[in-house]
């Protein structure tokens, strides 16, 4: 522990992802002494470099591919892409030149005491700042502290990839113009959005996955759709590959695979997964493991002696939504309000290509590993009268997952146009836990997309 004189307060909060942003509001809007601080910008990796500005990137591309499909519904249509209008609003409506101003003067007028600089455990209810001048402020906190530190993108262990100017969603959203040719590492939600964007925009994307098949969590009949959308549409999509070395000369990048092969494109873009911020925020001095993935948390994100943590680093679901929810109940804990617990058995997500994929709760596999007896039912969009006339555009599925012998679903799938809206209705089945019985009775608004849940839902058997 430091010998620094300390200031006493009730509460601080390390690392300002959208769930503490909200969480020190609350806290000193509650009458807490308030301390918060973050080594970059206040929201986190959602406002500035993630959800905002790549949903931003997905709403342009979309409506060039929708203009593309004009030709085939209602006349013609000359698409001429331009990347400066993305590029500015995101630069000018989302992110203000990647600038925090706004969110910090939010919590300052909201009564909290930020600071930009780096945050660390000194012990149960200590942290020591480190300010970007170098001079250091000790705090000791009554109540306790708060972690939302978050991840930032994975370095991978390639031969010649340090020290190339490779792209990760960072600089992926702050591109101010295109080049010619794009390869992504990655298949996740990150890799398969960014490259859909792209490959709209007329890059030329080939997409490397390291798996079996992109969005690996996902139900697999969703990613193989996904796939052939994204070859149809241009791309390159190679699965399991192994990336042996990568060089960049002459303004170009060069990757061998261990198949033998030699990929070159102007541009690598990075998106092979996340690393927990958990290496150098003083776990260790409160009795955590420096090196672990996640922190452990009980149902009140509670990790220990004074101390909560909340966001990605929990492994709950590295989302935004989870983020906000935990943040909501963890502050309940501190300001000893009572309310329910956390529950995380219908965590929806939703990847936001075209056709968009959402998903809640245990896919199929993730189903028959807990040990339930499985009955599935799947139903092609297509085959529902809305998605038969919705044509170009309208691929996309619903799965749902049953544990036959409490007649509940426990997971579900909805691939297609809106397919993030249509999970809206299968996130309440599986949160409330509706009766499959009941689901199956109701009535299905015509022609809706949603009515290829009616059809799913007919469709439950036991297949093995
Ligand atoms: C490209 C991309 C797209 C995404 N799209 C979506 C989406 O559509 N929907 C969705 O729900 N989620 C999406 N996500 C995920 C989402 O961004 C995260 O789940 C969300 O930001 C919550 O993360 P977090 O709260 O754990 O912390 P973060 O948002 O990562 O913020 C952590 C903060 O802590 C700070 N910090 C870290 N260590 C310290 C320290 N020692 N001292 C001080 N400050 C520190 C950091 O500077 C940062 O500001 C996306 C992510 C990416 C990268
Ligand atoms: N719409 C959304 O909600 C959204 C969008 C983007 C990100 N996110 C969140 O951010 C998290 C991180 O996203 P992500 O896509 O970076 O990570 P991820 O871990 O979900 O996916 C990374 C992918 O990279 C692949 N990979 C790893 N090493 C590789 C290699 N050497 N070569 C080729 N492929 C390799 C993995 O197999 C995996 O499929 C997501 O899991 C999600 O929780 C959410």
């Amino acid at each position: 522990m430091s010998e620094q004189q300390s200031t006493d307060v009730d509460l601080v909060v390390v690392g300002l992802g959208p769930g503490a942003e909200s969480l020190a509001t609350g806290a000193a809007a509650a009458g807490l002494r308030v301390v918060a601080v973050d080594k970059h910008l206040v929201g986190g990796e959602c406002p500035y470099y993630g959800c905002v500005p790549s949903k931003m990137m997905l709403r342009a591309a979309d409506s060039l591919a929708e203009a593309r499909r004009v030709s085939q519904l209602s006349g013609e249509a000359q698409v001429v892409p331009s990347w400066a209008p993305v590029a500015r609003r995101i630069s000018e409506e989302a992110t203000s030149g990647w600038d925090d101003q706004i969110a910090v003067q939010r919590l300052e007028d909201a009564g909290v005491t930020f600071h930009h600089g780096v945050g660390r455990l000194d012990g149960p209810g200590r942290v020591v700042v480190t300010l970007p001048d170098g001079a250091t402020r000790a705090y000791e906190a009554a109540r306790g502290v708060v972690l939302n530190p978050g991840t930032r993108p994975a370095e991978l262990p390639i031969e010649g990839l340090a020290g190339t100017p490779y792209w990760t969603n960072r600089e992926a959203v702050q591109a101010t113009e295109l080049p010619g040719s794009l390869i992504v590492v990655g298949g996740g939600p990150i890799g398969a959005e960014m490259a859909q964007v792209f490959q709209r925009f007329g890059v030329r994307v080939t997409l490397l996955e390291a798996g079996p098949r992109i969005l690996g969590p996902d139900e697999p009949e969703a990613a193989q759709v996904l796939e052939e959308v994204f070859v149809e549409e241009g791309m390159r999509v190679m699965t399991g590959v192994e990336i042996t070395s990568v060089s960049h000369a002459d303004g170009g990048f060069e990757i061998t695979l261990g198949s033998g092969d030699t990929l070159r494109a102007d541009k690598l873009l990075l998106a092979a997964g996340r690393t927990p911020n958990l290496d150098d925020i003083g776990l260790e001095t409160v009795g955590l493991d420096p090196q672990a993935r996640t922190v452990e948390v009980d149902e009140h994100l509670r990790a220990g002696e004074r101390l909560w943590v909340i966001g990605d680093v929990t492994g709950k679901g590295a989302f935004t939504h989870v983020a906000m929810y935990q943040s909501a109940i963890a502050l309940r804990d501190i300001t000893g309000q009572d309310g329910p617990p956390a529950q995380y058995h219908a965590v929806p997500h939703t990847t936001f290509t075209d056709p968009e994929v959402g998903g809640v709760g245990l896919t199929e596999e993730q189903a028959r590993e807990a040990g339930l007896r499985v009955r599935v039912g799947t139903a092609p969009m297509e085959s529902s009268s809305r998605g038969w006339l919705h044509g170009p555009g309208g691929r996309g599925l619903v799965k749902v997952v049953e544990d036959a012998d409490r007649g509940v679903l426990v997971g579900a799938t909805a691939m297609g146009p809106s397919g993030g809206e249509v999970l809206g209705f299968l996130a309440v089945a599986v949160h409330a836990e509706v009766p499959v019985e009941t689901l199956q009775q109701m009535i299905y608004a015509y022609p809706t997309f949603h009515r290829t849940i009616e059809t799913a839902l007919g469709a439950l058997e036991e297949t093995r």
